[in-house]
């Protein structure tokens, strides 16, 4: 036994071209091995082969035995092959199983001739060995290649999955055979089986599609003329899984409805699958192949073939049919990987309790799809398909008719509101209503629903000044006195407010007073709530001295209707939160007056206003502060606070302020 192993060991490792099983096809006997064994192994290595055939001479007597070992011998290599293969497909990797694995499958299955697998051999002792064997040896080969088989088929039976046991090894072999196609069809039963079909890709759904549930019966149903598998003999024919079945356009063209149900229809007497396939005949037992994890292995149908099979009698067959499949099939024939795939189509299945004749055929509504748009409710009727609406348009803007292309371009979601509201506002009326008879009275969106992006405006003789800055023929004196009067402020004995944890604007000592706390002056600390002129100068520039961004100063320029620029704010302000300060040029009063009557003369606006100790702070030359407005009920107010000794003016909040809403605070004019 040890000494059979180990020949055959030694001739597989020959570097020889010729395949395994031509190498086991010239053994026929102990002499055989020896003629072999002496033939292909190396020159260099002598004693081996003479060791090799001393030892399997020794074993000559047990000549019971001889024949078995043989056996064991050629069927070690085989169930070698045979073993990977059903490694693969136990490991549920049958479809990546290399073709090779395959091509031995099929070798195996179908004996050749040792004659054509063979070339004479050429070495002394192959000739003497070919001398001697003879035709003895060519029928040994016969009688051993068929015993391989039966071999490998049993070497497959044990080591696959197990099958029903009405299945004959014939038939396993076949399925082998097909075992490419069976890949196919079992990722469409896997589509189907697992509820997803509408999931399906479209490469699997071939314009027409059929399913016949296990529910109802079709007595009489005969298996569909050219339904079989192309390339495929009568004897590999196997019922296709009753779980779904797909025609091709084409044939249901050919096809009509009774013919489907009766010509077509599965035989009589087929059950339920599931059911049938424990029972061990023919037809349950395919069809149980198809429709579980071996199925697959039985139902070797591509699915581009797009034929239905025969089925069962026990079937509810619901039919859709392609409206344009008169003019053209959507089904391309050939292997459905190679598909282009089909625009996915609506399906209608009418139910079973409908007459047959006339639901199962219903035809698919084409087209494209159109937004539902609401009948009732606020913005219903808003004529969607005729209104072209854009904000630039204004009262007496005659709305284009909407083309066939706007309608296509139209954004399916719900429509602004302000392209709602523009119309029922009558900003683009058909027939101009009276005012009284219009339905909604005009209003203006809130700016968080409708807020525009900020806009720099560039407005002429303007550049934004930071600081306040001493201007005219006295400034120099000017300038002199102010920093005079800071450094008396903040060399006084700073009286303290009472404050304890915040600084009340009507309790605070500091607060009424128009003077903004400082470590000096309040206990309290930076967040007292009574430095807000600290506040702004944090929200504006940053610790590097780096001005923020018009959001973060809260206010921007904008055009009004009739008083040329305002100032609208870019977020909330609460009551008594300061907004900007104002910056100016502060001059005396005789240069407040040289500049009105000489510079300003021409200008419709002025930005001259009284600021401390008869000087003039003049905006001209400020900041965007000087484009607030007057109003007689404004939202803000403007107030003179002395901030570390120095004086300065601000605008502050009146109230709550909204985001996008205009400043104005009351000039006072003398
Ligand atoms: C400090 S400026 C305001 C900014 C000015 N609107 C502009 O475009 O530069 C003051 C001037 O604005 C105009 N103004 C301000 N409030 C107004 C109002 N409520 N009605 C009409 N004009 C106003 C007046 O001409 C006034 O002299």
């Amino acid at each position: 036994m040890g000494d059979a192993n180990t020949a055959v060991h030694s001739t597989a490792r020959q570097p020889s071209p010729q395949s395994d099983l031509s190498i086991l096809s010239h053994i026929t006997g102990p002499e055989a091995v020896s003629s072999i064994d002496a033939s292909l192994a190396p020159s260099s290595t002598p004693d081996t082969s003479q060791a090799d055939t001393s030892s399997v001479n020794s074993d000559a007597p047990k000549a019971n035995n001889e024949q078995s070992a043989l056996q064991r011998r050629q069927s070690t290599r085989t169930r070698a092959v045979v073993a990977t293969y059903n490694d693969k497909e136990l490991a549920g990797t049958r479809l990546h199983t290399p073709r090779k694995y395959l091509k031995g499958a099929a070798a195996s299955s179908k004996p050749q001739s040792p004659a054509s697998l063979h070339p004479p051999p050429t070495t002394p002792a192959a000739v003497e060995s070919a001398d001697n064997g003879g035709q003895l040896g060519n029928d040994a080969v016969e009688t051993e290649t068929v015993e391989t088989t039966t071999i490998e088929i049993e070497e497959r039976k044990e080591t696959s999955a197990p099958t029903p046991e009405s299945e004959e090894p014939e038939l396993a072999a076949q399925r082998r055979a097909s075992s490419r196609r069976r890949a196919t069809i079992a990722t469409y039963n896997d589509k189907e089986n697992a509820g997803t079909r509408i999931h399906t890709p479209t490469k699997y759904i071939d314009g027409t599609y059929i399913r016949k549930s296990l529910s109802d019966g079709l007595p009489g149903q005969t298996p569909l003329a050219g339904s079989e598998s192309v390339g495929r003999s009568s004897s590999t024919k196997r019922p296709q899984s009753s779980l779904r079945k797909s025609y091709t356009a084409d044939q249901l063209e050919q096809d009509s409805v009774g013919d489907v149900l009766g010509k077509n229809s599965p035989a009589s007497g087929q059950r339920d699958p599931k059911r049938a396939a424990g029972k061990g005949s023919q037809g349950p037992r395919a069809i149980f192949l198809a429709s579980s994890k071996r199925k697959n292995a039985a139902s070797r149908k591509h699915v581009g073939e797009g034929h239905g099979d025969s089925d069962d009698s026990d079937s509810d067959i619901s039919f859709a049919r392609v409206k344009s499949s008169t003019k053209k099939s959507p089904v391309k024939r050939g292997s459905a990987h190679g598909k282009r795939p089909v625009k996915r189509q609506r399906i209608i299945e009418p139910s079973p309790e409908t007459d047959l004749d006339s639901a199962r055929i219903t035809e698919i509504k084409e087209g494209p799809w159109r937004k539902p748009w609401l009948n009732a409710g606020k913005f219903h009727n808003t004529g969607q398909d005729d209104f072209v609406g854009r904000l630039s348009a204004v009262i007496g803007h005659k709305p284009k008719k909407a083309t066939e292309a706007d309608r296509e371009q139209q954004n399916p979601l719900f429509p602004m509101p302000m392209f709602s509201m523009a119309e029922k506002l009558d900003l683009y009326p058909k027939k101009k209503l009276p005012e009284h008879k219009r339905p909604f009275e005009p209003f203006q969106l809130p700016f968080e629903v409708f807020s525009p992006l900020p806009r720099e405006i560039k407005v002429k003789d303007w550049r934004d000044l930071k600081r306040n800055e001493y201007k005219g023929e006295d400034a120099q004196e000017t300038r002199a006195r102010a920093k005079e009067q800071r450094k008396q402020a903040r060399q006084m004995e700073a009286s303290k407010c009472n404050c304890i944890d915040k600084c009340d604007r009507d309790n605070c000592f500091n607060a009424v007073l128009f003077f903004e706390c400082d470590d000096s002056s309040c206990n309290v600390g930076r967040h007292c709530g009574n430095r807000q002129f600290t506040d702004l100068r944090k929200r504006q520039q940053d610790d590097r001295g780096l001005w923020h961004n018009k959001y973060n100063i809260g206010v921007e320029v904008m055009e009004t209707p009739n008083r040329g620029h305002g100032v609208r704010a870019m977020r909330t302000f609460n009551k008594d939160q300061i907004v900007i300060e104002y910056i100016g040029e502060i001059i005396t009063q005789q240069e407040s007056d040289r500049r009105v009557r000489e510079v300003y003369k021409d200008h419709k606006c002025f930005y001259l206003m009284n600021f401390y100790d008869k000087l003039i702070i003049d905006g001209f030359r400020g900041n965007i502060a000087r484009f607030v407005n007057h109003s007689c009920n404004p939202n803000c107010r403007m107030e003179k606070w002395t901030v570390n000794g120095e004086v300065r003016m601000a605008l502050f909040a009146d109230r709550y302020i909204m985001t996008g809403e205009e400043l104005t605070w009351h000039y006072n004019f003398e």
